[in-house]
């Protein structure tokens, strides 16, 4: 991702907001996108009639190459703009609240030209809440939690693909947010790596962060998910308890995707 795109997505999902801490509550679960439309010369990329993301484990976003995956992520997220249709976070518009309690990761990992310790002291600065001790109890609990104590002081930049990921990760949940977008956070990292950052999203969902994540890995998918998100040429073609899907699925497509049928 170009330094304009990591700054554009960074910042906004942690820059502090007006308001007092006491504004901060209540839960932006769930997301309910109705008519979601994102068009490109013509071309109806995403088109979503409707579209609920509950409190509870992990929703998992699957589909072919091209399917619109990334671009409903960006968009539940406020990362890009609809073109028609709405997102509501229980039953709110997106404001600055949303936002700050909302956090999204991305197959490359996002870090500051700093190093890990101040990369995770920066979203805890903008979070509400962590002041004085708490921050730094935060921050040692984070760097524990990422596996990243050790490499606290040493720049963000020189840590491996792998420790950069965790190091994403445990910042996109530095304040606690009801939700994680998580788009192939695993795609190019080695099996101990992959296992690593899984334990870290088990945790994560079990702490009550709602995980929605794509992934091209069926193992993985059904390791974490709690329900499958099917998508297939910008629609979504079902949303099923995981084990419905892996067993049973309804549509074709996720039929013959399961079956590494599916190209397009
Ligand atoms: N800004 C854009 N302009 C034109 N086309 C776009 C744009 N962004 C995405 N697309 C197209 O929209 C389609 C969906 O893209 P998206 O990245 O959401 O797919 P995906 O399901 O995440 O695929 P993959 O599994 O390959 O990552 C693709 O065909 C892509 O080329």
């Amino acid at each position: 991702m170009p330094d304009a795109a990591l700054a554009h997505s960074l910042e906004p999902r942690i820059a502090p907001a007006e308001g007092s801490a006491g504004a901060d509550t209540g839960s932006v679960l769930p997301v309910s996108a109705a008519g979601l439309v994102f068009t490109v010369n013509g071309k109806r990329l995403v088109d979503i009639d409707r579209l609920t993301l509950q409190a509870g484990g992990p929703t998992i976003v699957m589909g072919p190459n091209g399917a619109g995956k990334s671009l409903l992520l960006r968009l539940l997220h406020g990362l890009i703009a609809a073109s028609e249709g709405t997102v509501l976070f229980n039953a709110q518009q997106m404001s600055a609240r949303v936002r700050r309690r909302q956090a999204m990761v991305f197959q490359r990992p996002v870090v500051l030209r700093r190093s890990v310790q101040a990369n995770i002291d920066y979203a805890l600065a903008a979070a509400h809440g962590y002041r004085g001790f708490s921050r730094r109890e935060r921050l040692r609990e984070l760097l524990e939690m990422g596996g990243l104590a050790d490499m606290a002081r040493q720049r963000a930049r020189t840590l491996s693909g792998g420790e950069q990921q965790r190091l994403a990760l445990v910042r996109a949940v530095a304040a606690s947010p009801d939700l994680l977008f998580l788009d192939e956070p695993t795609s190019s990292l080695d099996p101990a790596s992959t296992h690593r950052i899984e334990a870290l999203i088990h945790r994560f969902a079990e702490e009550g962060t709602k995980i929605v994540m794509v992934t091209h890995d069926l193992g993985q998918a059904r390791r974490l998910a709690a329900e499958v998100v099917f998508m297939h040429r910008g629609k979504v073609t079902e949303q099923t308890p995981a084990n419905v899907f892996f067993d049973a699925p309804s549509s074709p497509a996720a039929r013959d995707f399961i079956a590494g049928r599916l190209l397009v």
